[in-house]
């Protein structure tokens, strides 16, 4: 059942990196088959060359070591070739694991992606190629099966005909069968005891592994935060350094203490495995001298025979270790399997989204209710809403009044509990996932600029039109800027990659506006783009504003009131509802929510 399971498992294994390295399954039978044949190579020519000295034949020799050295060196040369492409295979199938998990959790439902077992799923999958015996080495645990299966064919096909070399007649237990069946039922028994042991050892420091998975993940969380720079300044202002190396060294702690109990374990049990492989070797040295004192088999045979057997116990046990290593590590492929085959739930829409050139794209929120999975809060309740195509909106609210959950919900990272969202009257649901993002063009509040070049963290993979990358930086306020930068467009931002340059909030929440405006999608989302801008930098966005999103619908979500006077509808959200709704002056007049919002910030300007 298990032999199955580890079968099984190795073919799709090798599949799994085959398609990237077509020539892997060459390679592990090669170099196996190079390794396994070296040692066999020499026992046979050094009995011949032991056999010919004692008979005298000095000349006849040489031929013979020449023959070995010659096999030695090239058996060895494609060894060494086979074992370095192993460890580059290794290397690669930890990207291609990284690259496939990262590839799954970009396409999954955003809901699904940010569930705590989503990322503990991750955590399980990167920790399994992250730790000591990760996926990667199933590769390496695949290569040495195959070169330990050769050596234990070779040294059968040497010690085979030991158990010929018998006197039927004699009662003398060197020479009767009764030695070579000895030898036999010591190895078969001692077989069973030492896959048995190397089993109970695996299990174990498996089962250690999966209770240090959470502390682990937690201490790698301090260190990253220890070692990135962007903290450092929160870090040195709230001497944080104790909270952190106190929380470091708290779960690393009880980690080390385990993993010591679990070494002094794994020693008695790899202990065992020793005397007992040392005892049968011993065993074969007494049987192998008797039969050679008897005149059974000849000195040279006793050199043969011996290194055949302890080579096959090697192998043997090697064989077993890697077999248990192999089998219990299965649990981070399955973890990776499990994630990778995770079905996508919701985003199953097909219908392509209309290339309107007009930009004509109105949303409808009909009845739209909403709580975030696993809470019972209810942040939007029965909403209708519709955005008409070319107009201006804003979103105005108290914090945590839901504004960035309707854009959320807009761009379908979440589903509605209830109602529904309407695109050009079709339920947003029934949309290419992929296509229906094109759409937007969104600043959100928590936006992130890669520590990449700069025309990359606009153009974010597309192609670089650099007229359109300087209009867009003008419109946004960045022009001025990027043409003082070293590397003007190609500078690289931040320093997490060497040699960056800093950049302040404002000059980021710049460069997110012009991403946004280069992505040129008909339905723009601006969620709190000028709050770390200055009142100039905000001056010129608000006159700017019209420009940039010409012909387009633009939602703008700010808590600068003043801003809003830019829209032709201002929707103001309260216990989940549309509170109030209509022009600035409109509200005003109203005296409601929005101009008690407004009232008060202005008075700070008075
Ligand atoms: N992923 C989430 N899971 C659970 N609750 C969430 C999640 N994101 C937001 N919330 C909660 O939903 C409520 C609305 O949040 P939202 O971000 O939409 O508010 P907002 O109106 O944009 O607030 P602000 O003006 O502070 O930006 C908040 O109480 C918040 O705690």
């Amino acid at each position: 059942m298990k032999l199955k399971k580890v079968w099984h498992e190795s073919v799709s294994f090798i599949k799994l990196i085959k398609a990237d390295h077509p020539n892997i399954i060459w390679i592990v039978v090669i170099g196996g088959l190079a390794g396994a044949a070296g040692p066999f190579v020499q026992l046979f020519f050094y009995a011949r060359v032991l056999n010919k000295v004692l008979k005298g034949q000095y000349k006849e020799c040489i031929l013979d070591v020449l023959i070995l050295l010659i096999t030695a060196l090239i058996l060895n040369l494609i060894k060494k070739a086979c074992d370095q492409s192993v460890i580059v295979l290794r290397e690669t199938c930890a990207d291609t694991i990284y690259l496939k998990t990262a590839n799954r959790a970009f396409t999954m439902e955003y809901e699904e992606f940010e569930r705590t077992e989503t990322m503990d799923a991750i955590r399980r999958v990167q920790g399994g190629e992250n730790s000591s015996g990760g996926i990667g080495d199933q590769i390496q645990s695949i290569y040495v099966l195959v070169e330990k299966g050769f050596s234990i064919l070779f040294s059968l096909a040497f010690v085979i005909s030991l158990f010929t070399r018998v006197d039927a007649d004699s009662r003398n237990f060197f020479c009767s069968q009764w030695s070579s069946l000895l030898i036999i039922a010591v190895f078969a028994i001692v077989f069973l005891l030492c896959l048995k042991l190397s089993a109970i050892s695996y299990q174990k420091f498996y089962e250690v592994e999966k209770k240090n998975e959470h502390l682990n993940s937690i201490g790698e969380y301090m260190l990253a935060i220890m070692h990135n720079y962007q903290h450092g300044k929160d870090i040195r202002i709230y001497s944080m350094q104790g909270l952190l190396k106190h929380y470091f060294i708290s779960v690393m702690k009880p980690v080390n203490s385990v993993f010591l109990k679990w070494s002094v374990t794994d020693g008695k049990y790899t202990g065992a495995i020793v005397f007992l492989t040392q005892l049968t070797s011993g065993l074969v040295y007494v049987v192998l001298g008797g039969k050679a004192v008897y005149g059974i088999i000849s000195i040279g045979e006793v050199f043969m025979y011996a290194g055949a057997i302890l080579e096959f116990t090697g192998a043997v046990r090697s064989e077993i270790v890697e077999y248990n290593s192999f089998y219990y590590r299965m649990e981070y492929l399955n973890n990776y399997n499990e994630f990778i085959n995770k079905p996508n739930t919701r985003y199953t829409g097909t219908l392509p989204v209309e290339k309107r050139l007009d930009g004509e794209y109105e949303f409808t929120f009909e009845n739209v209710s909403f709580q975030y999975p696993g809470t019972d809060n209810q942040i939007l309740d029965h909403l209708n809403l519709k955005f008409e195509i070319g107009k201006k909106y804003a979103i105005v609210g108290k914090n945590g009044a839901g504004k960035t959950t309707l854009i959320k919900l807009l761009c379908r990272l979440y589903d509605p509990s209830e109602g529904r969202i309407l695109l050009n009257g079709i339920d947003i649901r029934y949309y290419d996932y992929d296509e229906y993002t094109k759409v937007f063009s969104i600043v959100f509040q928590d936006f992130k600029l890669l520590a990449l070049p700069l025309a990359d963290n606009l153009t974010l993979g597309d192609k670089a039109d650099d007229k359109r990358l300087w209009e867009v930086l003008k419109q946004a306020g960045m022009k001025n800027r990027v043409e003082k930068m070293p590397g003007k467009l190609e500078t690289n931002l931040y320093k997490n990659n060497g040699e960056g340059i800093e950049i302040s909030g404002g000059e980021a929440q710049k460069l997110a506006i012009a991403r946004a405006l280069y992505k040129d999608g008909p339905f723009v989302i601006l969620d709190e783009p000028t709050a770390a801008l200055d009142p100039i930098a905000e001056a010129e966005i608000y006159e700017n504003f019209n420009t940039m999103v010409e012909g387009k619908t633009a939602i703008y979500i700010s808590h600068r009131m003043s801003s809003c006077k830019f829209c032709n509808d201002i929707i103001v959200i309260d216990g989940g509802k549309i509170a109030e709704r209509g022009s600035h002056d409109k509200l005003l007049r109203e005296n409601g929510i929005y101009a008690s919002l407004y009232t008060t910030q202005a008075r700070y300007y008075a």
